[in-house]
């Protein structure tokens, strides 16, 4: 059976990326493109259909930062497909980021500089503002729309006899100290990113302890630093140009995870010669 696949955020960036990715692992998936700009939309279901002739491409109009919006669509999932096999939701903004250069000249002679490079930690504060739902735009968009979306679903994610899964594009500015419950919405300080960022960690989290025993299983990726319409911008284009050198060299995690890889290699050795030379205790 075709698997029902919905990517939200899918006309650009790692979200149309992403669905490049899934079509070339399986051509025959059903993949909806849930976007809020139709036009760029129609765009990005036309270089899917060019790489991938034949596809079973369709597209959904969602603005995740509009509740009404979000109740639509649902609703139109629910007449179009019988079930959602994968939810990716991976929309997100990031409003007027501005840079506390200081800070990132502070970081960058401390023992704290691959910490900040990797987080951004202290470096980033956005300018939020409230939506026509009277909600925190970020909030909104990043985490409270994609709640109610997985909400809405959940007749089409769980109780099948296949399990589904719900994947959050989080970020590694996913911060703890942006977060608190006393102000779920972020509408008081200047990290409202690292704060949804954070809140949806933990609601992942949560879906799991409520509905793993549905079938609906949910997990968080944190894609690094990606050059998408989000990071221009932060920065523009050339500026990225000088900078990427350097955040390749502060990327020690392919060499660390090739290190840890030979590492275990060598335990395996060891441990599976111990077992065959030791005998059974039992
Ligand atoms: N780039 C990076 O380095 C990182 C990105 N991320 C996360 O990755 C995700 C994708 O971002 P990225 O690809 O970088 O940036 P882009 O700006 O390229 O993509 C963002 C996508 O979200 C969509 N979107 C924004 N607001 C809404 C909305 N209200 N309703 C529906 N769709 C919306 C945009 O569509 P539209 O055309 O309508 O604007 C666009 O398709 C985000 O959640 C971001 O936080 C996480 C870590 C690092
Ligand atoms: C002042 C300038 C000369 C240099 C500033 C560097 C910063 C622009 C970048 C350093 C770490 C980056 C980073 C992100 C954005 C750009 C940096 C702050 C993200 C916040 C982008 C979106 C994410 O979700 C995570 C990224 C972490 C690292």
């Amino acid at each position: 059976m075709e698997k029902v696949v919905l990517v939200t955020g899918a006309n650009s960036g790692i979200g149309l990326a992403l669905c490049e990715r899934l079509l070339s692992q399986d051509s025959e998936l059903q993949l909806c493109l849930a976007c809020r700009n139709m036009g760029r939309a129609e765009a990005a279901r036309s270089a899917l259909l060019t790489s991938h002739p034949g596809a079973h491409v369709d597209l959904l109009h969602l603005d995740v930062g509009s509740v009404r919006s979000v109740l639509r669509a649902a609703q139109e999932v629910k007449t179009r497909y019988p079930r959602v096999d994968h939810l990716y939701l991976n929309a997100g903004i990031m409003p007027n980021p501005q840079i506390d250069v200081k800070a990132f000249f502070k970081g960058l002679f401390s023992s704290n500089v691959i910490h900040m490079f990797a987080t951004a930690e202290g470096l980033l504060t956005q300018k939020d503002r409230r939506n026509s739902d009277g909600l925190q735009e970020v909030f909104a968009t990043n985490l409270f729309g994609h709640f109610l979306l997985v909400r809405e679903l959940e007749p089409l994610l769980c109780g099948t006899e296949r399990s589904s899964q719900v994947v959050w594009t989080s970020s590694s500015n996913a911060l703890r100290s942006a977060f608190s419950l006393e102000d779920l919405q972020h509408g008081s300080g200047a990290e409202p990113y690292s704060s949804s960022k954070y809140a949806t960690d933990l609601l992942s989290l949560a879906l799991n302890r409520h509905h793993n025993a549905q079938g609906l299983f949910s997990s968080v990726i944190c894609p690094g630093l990606v050059m998408t319409n989000m990071t221009y911008g932060i920065l523009p284009s050339f500026f990225w140009t000088f900078l990427m050198p350097i955040m390749w060299f502060m990327d020690v995690d392919d060499e660390t995870s090739e290190a840890l890889y030979g590492g275990l290699l060598e335990l395996e050795k060891v441990i599976r010669r111990q077992i065959t030379e030791e005998p059974d205790s039992q």
